[in-house]
């Protein structure tokens, strides 16, 4: 591995899932041993605070941490990274859906992408967290033609951590023991986890369950709920959580993800499963060297071929709502 810093920009740096996630990257949850630079991008008004959180940073004095630059430009911090995960949005309320914001963030994610498109590394990787996050990563892609498109993706990856968590609690199991889970669609009250692909111990996890009710009636709501539960409990959106299902996902995406397994990750559609071709949806993808691939071959039922529909139908309004605005 190449002992030159890893330039990771963060957007939104100064906020809740920053004040989580910088320290994370700092400490070499992404790149081990791998020194990294971080780039931290805020709009001008909390540079103050992001001053601050710098502060801590240096407070730590973590081994890895070889340099930290913050600021205003997106030319200036995206100039030369190899991995933008653009956190930086409005975050929703109570009584808000995601979809809500597509008009507040779409500016953001107009302008980074022309940033990034200009000044990035080549081989820059650019994940998106901030909401509604996979229309967010298809206004970025379409605002950066010189980027290879495979670059972008959305997250999944804090539903797909989810939807581990509750299946093993349901069955009684570790974590460990559940492989192949998949986050179908939007990141959005529609998105699809799926029982029918993922195992526990080596067996079908929706055959060990045994109860269709519980799958349809409490998992699938429970997991595409759960950021609402979230706001509601905690009168702010999920932070912690959902800066590890950042570095989980970056980390997999640039150093592959395990063998015998799959992670879920909306990257744009090539078709796929009847996904609508140019939609960045979720999908079953295994990774390598910062690639990846959609899982093939897996058989489709009625039950989960009606919610990837519905989830997928949702990403097409979402994609003519931001064409309509004039953002992609
Ligand atoms: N995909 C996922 O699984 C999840 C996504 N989210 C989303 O992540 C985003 C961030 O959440 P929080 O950190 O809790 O919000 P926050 O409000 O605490 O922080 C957002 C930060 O972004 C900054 N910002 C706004 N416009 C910016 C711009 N143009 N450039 C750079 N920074 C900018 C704000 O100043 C603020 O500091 C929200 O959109 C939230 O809905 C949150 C949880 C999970
Ligand atoms: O629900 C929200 O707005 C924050 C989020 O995306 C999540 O927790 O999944």
């Amino acid at each position: 591995m190449s002992s030159d810093p890893l330039k990771v920009a963060v957007t939104g740096a100064a906020g809740q899932i920053g004040y989580s996630l910088l320290f994370r990257l700092a400490s070499g949850a992404l790149a081990g041993d791998r020194p990294i630079e971080l780039r931290l991008l805020e709009i001008e008004p909390a540079l103050k605070a992001l001053e601050g959180v710098v502060m801590e940073l240096d407070d730590c004095a973590f081994p890895q941490l070889a340099g930290v630059q913050i600021g205003s430009d997106p030319e200036q911090i995206f100039d030369g990274v190899n991995l933008a995960l653009l956190v930086g949005a409005r975050p929703r309320g109570p009584g808000m859906e995601r979809g809500d914001l597509l008009e507040a963030n779409g500016a953001i994610f107009t302008a980074q992408g022309q940033a990034l498109n200009k000044v990035a590394a080549d081989d820059v990787r650019i994940g998106v967290t901030g909401n509604p996050a996979n229309t967010n990563a298809l206004i970025a892609m379409s605002n950066a033609p010189d980027i290879p498109q495979e670059r972008f993706s959305a997250l999944t990856r804090l539903d797909h951590n989810r939807a581990i968590s509750q299946l093993a609690a349901k069955v009684g199991a570790p974590v460990t023991s559940i492989k192949q889970m998949t986050i179908w669609g939007n990141h959005s009250a529609t998105q699809y986890p799926d029982l029918f692909h993922a195992t526990v111990d080596g067996k079908v996890a929706a055959e060990v369950v045994d109860d269709q009710d519980w799958l349809e009636n409490t998992f699938i709501p429970t997991v595409a709920k759960r950021g609402a539960a979230i706001i509601e409990a905690r009168g702010s959106s999920s932070a912690a959580s959902a800066a590890s299902a950042t570095i989980d996902a970056a980390h997999d995406w640039l150093f592959g993800s395990a063998d015998n397994d799959w992670v879920s990750m909306a990257v744009r559609s090539d078709g796929s499963y009847d996904v609508p071709e140019g939609l960045v949806s979720s999908f079953p993808v295994v990774t390598e060297d910062g690639d990846w691939t959609i899982v093939q071959g897996l058989g489709i039922d009625e039950f989960s071929r009606a919610r990837i529909d519905a989830s997928t139908a949702e990403l097409a309004e979402e994609r003519d709502a931001v064409k309509e605005l004039g953002l992609i």
